[in-house]
């Protein structure tokens, strides 16, 4: 660089740090010139002779902006002495002359040519990975399986089609009924992923039961990367010590006033809320997009009576667009429970209870018609099934008739309009198959003096006598204390998990154990902290060093995963039978491998002997999964209670009953609702084509290529970990900046879903891990690698050849939320043109290029780009006018996707309205705005340059 080249007021840039903006010069002294960054307030020296400076002069046609703000468009520019003077004109025809001297320092050279003339460019490989970046962002934001790829869970069709059908909804409102175990915690995941994860939901409260914090915390963080705030009494107490803090500090306190509004994720359990009414003013007023509510069947509610729960749990349903209310037992606490959740979720369409009973009347005769049409087609239907079918679909039904595959049409159609198949999913071990087989072990035992003198062995409390007596004595003589520490010694050292209904029968128990049995034990109530409940459970799940046996009150029987456990000893029975599948479901859930023994102590002659036959012989609600249980109950109360009673010979006039009832309540859901549901609740042909596209989405396009390239230019060490996993670590060169999700000390990460199921302490790298997305999204909205200069060698061309490989993308300013880029994707278009605007696009590809492409010394680089300015903004030029013409196809098939999705989508919800209000106004004019929103962004997209590559022939 020649001395003469810089003379004072002269702008320049920066290019080793952009972020000084425009610096003037203001020095130069022997072989060093000083410049004054005024944005940055700095001065820096530099040596003539390799200063990485570039010279700023803005060309006729551009904008420029003065230090007071004002803009101008360059009309003519004149050197007088080595400082420019722009003739500019501010938008009204007046021409104004600036002096470069008075022009703003802040700079901000967006457009890829304009970083190359500042001297702002990278190297070959930035212009690659920013290309890779554009491409695979536009192929997963137009995946359907998009939003279901991150998280660490196994494919299972019933949960991947339930996610992928209400994740994909405006503001889903629906229950996820699975039976015990069947991961209605990893549906809700996924489907809280995917609404995140497209920006579909980004306030989000989850409600649990105190003994499931942890839990769901620890769930959501290891299989879903998301990042739940608990919000408990601790968290307040810790805001009135901030209250306290000194004056100065007031802005802590205030900050944090409602700990609901400041948090995006948070967790919080039903027991904390209901005992603090500040928490519930305060989740109430803080709006959520989205709320979970776990172990839903507490909600109770009759016409009589609602519950504070339900009261409190409508009232925050009210203040948020989305619901999921999570439980296995639907009817536990009754018919008219189960009706009160639906109408949380719709209360326009359930409003009426006994409508709603009438209503599933229906469902045998809906049942039989879907059957018929599955298996004969539409028209083989007899002419009364049709008239039915009038009936149910009104003037719909001509139109399904004529549809392109009529049977599913109608099938569809009625499973929508009908029952409760929009807001309901029930999965069950029938359907699903492949679990093991329940084993129920009795043991009876003699009914000892204590309680026979006490006559307490009769009612509902004869369930549960001890809790009559003094401790030490029923621990004395009650045999099933001596048959409890017999069986756990002879079951060593398998686990075992006890479940009892009272904590102090628990606690007891495991003090027992512990001391005077020397049985490894520890103890799971309600009574412990939070903390003293987990350190319980992983005491218990540890396999080398931890507990036999987990002695649990009932809050043991609800959510909990202790299917690494074969053995389930049922310490006295519950009188609901929802209650006793809540038990045996955490054993009998996905990843239990054995078959699990349910040991089963009761006392002859008393209640709980009535209560185990009633299980067994009325109901066979150990050995399968009942869902009938409280239905047959409510049958058979009478006698029931007779029987518990202790009125022995009620029993078999009971069991007989029993098994009737239910025999006739499971023939009619089997053709009747459950059949509904179960077609509702998974498609396989559906799932199954979904879970090919994830996984053909993880096999084809290969995250851990993307990364390591992105790695090597973010300056992210890689080390070699085993197969398929790798240590990522900040190295030398590292750009914290770009790399946000990567701790200081580096992480495991392991690019294998499988691997990643085994291995919990890796990452799963998946193109949703939060690493993952952040490099992509850091990597397009950042300059890096918008303008790069290469070298190539090849005969057919003279050395000193211009080409010039330029980004477009399809640039649409549309709010996130409209998912716009699943009609329009970004659309990358590269092109490769020479200075006369040859089209060498398809001569020489993106990946042939890379191959022929070297880099070119920083400092002859620099030499070269003021030379070949013109040729360059020539060849962009003639790129833009190639691209322009792409646009409008782009725009047309856009338009006609969106109207093709949105506009059945109208029609069906309108059609279904007419014969079902449970399509909710604002659904539809939900889809309406959608619709409206959508075209007019389209209208407006165009194409903007995103990145450009400069080759220079040697
Ligand atoms: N797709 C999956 N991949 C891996 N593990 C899974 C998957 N689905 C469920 N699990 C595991 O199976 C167990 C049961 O899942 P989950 O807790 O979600 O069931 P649930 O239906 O909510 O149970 P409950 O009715 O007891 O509340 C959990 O340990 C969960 O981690």
């Amino acid at each position: 660089m020649d001395t003469s080249e810089f003379v004072i007021g002269q702008r320049w840039v920066s290019h080793s740090d952009t972020a000084l903006g425009l610096g003037i010069v203001t020095d130069i002294s022997g072989r060093r010139v000083t410049l004054g960054f005024p944005a940055a307030d700095e001065e820096r020296t530099y040596a003539i002779d390799n200063a990485p400076l570039s010279r700023i002069i803005y060309q006729i046609g551009e904008e420029i902006e003065t230090f007071d703000g004002e803009r101008y468009l360059v009309r003519a520019v004149d050197d007088l002495g080595g400082v420019l003077m722009y003739h500019a004109d501010d938008g009204s025809d007046n021409l104004t002359q600036i002096s470069e001297v008075k022009l703003s320092s802040l700079v901000d050279f967006s457009a890829p040519h304009q970083r190359l003339f500042a001297g702002q460019f990278d190297r070959n490989g930035a212009f690659r990975l920013r290309m890779a970046t554009a491409q695979h962002q536009d192929r997963l934001r137009a995946s359907s399986a998009q939003g279901l790829i991150g998280a660490r869970t196994q494919h299972l069709p019933h949960q991947i089609y339930i996610a992928h059908e209400v994740a994909k909804r405006y503001a889903p409102r629906v229950l996820l009924a699975d039976e015990v175990g069947l991961g209605k915690t990893i549906e809700a995941g996924l489907i809280l992923h995917y609404q995140l994860h497209t920006s579909r939901a980004r306030r989000v409260l989850i409600v649990v039961p105190d003994s499931l914090i942890h839990q769901w915390l620890v769930e959501m963080l290891r299989r879903f990367n998301l990042r739940f705030s608990i919000i408990d009494q601790g968290r307040y107490e810790a805001m009135e010590d901030f209250a306290e803090l000194p004056e100065e500090d007031d802005d802590l306190a205030d900050a944090d006033e409602n700990p609901f509004e400041s948090e995006q994720l948070a967790l919080c359990s039903l027991d904390f809320l209901m005992a603090s009414e500040q928490a519930q003013a305060d989740a109430i007023a803080a709006g959520w997009d989205l709320m979970v509510v776990d172990e839903a069947h507490h909600l109770a509610w009759s016409p009589q009576a609602v519950s504070p729960e339900y009261r409190l749990v409508e009232q925050l349903s009210a203040t948020s667009k989305g619901l999921l209310l999570l439980t296995a037992t639907p009817e536990q606490v009754g018919v008219a429970s189960h009706f009160a959740r639906l109408r949380l979720l719709d209360p326009a369409r359930f409003h009426d209870l006994e409508a709603f009973k009438e209503e599933e009347k229906q469902y045998e005769v809906i049942n039989r018609v879907v059957s018929q049409i599955s298996e004969q087609g539409v028209t083989a239907l007899s002419s009364d099934d049709r008239n039915s079918l009038k009936d149910w679909l009104g003037d719909e039904l001509d139109a399904l008739m004529s549809a392109e595959q009529p049977e599913q049409a109608v099938i569809d159609a009625l499973l929508d309009r009908h029952g409760t198949g929009r807001v309901l999913f029930r999965n069950t071990r029938a359907a699903i198959k492949g679990f093991p087989e329940r084993h129920p072990l009795p043991a009876a035992l003699p009914c000892p003096g204590i309680y026979q003198h006490n006559d307490i062995v009769h009612g509902i409390g004869g369930l549960t006598p001890e809790t009559a007596m003094e401790e030490e004595q029923w621990l004395a003589e009650d045999p099933r204390v001596a048959w409890l520490e017999k069986t756990l010694s002879g079951l060593k050292p398998a686990k075992v998990v006890v479940i009892c209904a009272h904590a102090s029968t628990a606690m007891a128990l495991e003090h027992y154990l512990q001391l005077r049995a020397g049985i490894r034990s520890a103890a799971f109530h309600e009574h412990l902290s939070l903390i003293e409940r987990d350190r319980a459970a992983a005491y218990f799940s540890d396999t080398e060093q931890g507990a036999q046996a987990l002695i649990c009150s009932e809050i043991g029987s609800e959510g909990r995963n202790f299917q690494f456990a074969h053995h389930l000893i049922l310490f006295d029975l519950p009188a609901n039978p929802d209650l006793l599948e809540q038990r045996i479901g955490r054993l009998d859930r996905i990843g239990q491998t054995d078959t699990i023994d349910i040991h089963i102590p009761y006392l002859q002659g008393t209640a709980q002997e009535s209560q185990y036959r009633w299980f067994e012989e009325g109901l066979n609600a150990f050995s399968e999964s009942c869902s009938v249980g409280v239905a047959v109950h409510e049958h058979v109360a009478a006698q029931w209670q007779a029987a518990i009673d202790g009125q022995i010979e009620e029993l078999p006039a009971l069991l007989e009953a029993s098994q009737k009832e239910a025999e006739r309540l499971r023939t009619l859901l089997r053709n009747g609702r459950d059949a509904l549901i179960e077609l509702n609740s998974c498609r396989p042909e559906v799932a199954d084509a979904l879970i090919s596209q994830i996984e053909s989405e993880e096999e084809s396009a290969r995250v851990r290529d993307y990364m390591i390239e992105a790695c090597d230019i973010l300056g992210v060490d890689v080390e070699d970990h085993s197969e398929h996993a790798d240590v990522l670590r900040p190295g030398e060169q590292y750009q914290a900046g770009h790399v946000t999700e990567l701790p200081e000390d580096g992480m495991t990460v392991t690019w294998s879903r499988q691997q990643a199921l085994e291995r919990e302490d890796m990452a799963f790298m998946s193109w949703e891990h939060p690493l993952v997305t952040g490099v992509m999204e850091s990597v397009t909205s950042s300059g890096l690698g918008k303008a790069a200069l290469a070298s190539m060698t090849v005969k057919a061309l003279p050395p000193g050849t211009l080409l010039l490989e330029a980004l477009f993308t399809v640039h649409c300013p549309a709010p996130e939320s409209l998912q716009l880029s699943r009609y329009l994707p970004v659309s990358p278009l590269r092109l490769l043109v020479d200075v006369n605007g040859r089209n060498l696009s398809a001569t020489l590809p993106h990946d042939r290029l890379n191959d022929m492409c070297s880099n070119i010394r920083r400092r002859t680089a620099q030499a070269i780009v003021p030379q070949i300015r013109p040729q360059v903004e020539t060849m962009v030029d003639h790129a833009e006018a190639l691209a322009e013409p792409q646009l409008e196809p782009l725009r047309t098939s856009a338009l006609a996707r969106v109207r093709e999705v949105f506009g059945p989508e109208i029609r069906r919800l309108e059609a279904m309205k007419k014969v079902n209000p449970a399509i909710r106004d604002d659904e539809i004019g939900f889809f309406r705005e959608q619709l409206a929103a959508a075209e007019t962004a389209l209208g407006q997209a165009s194409l903007s340059l995103e990145g450009i590559r400069v080759i220079v022939t040697a």
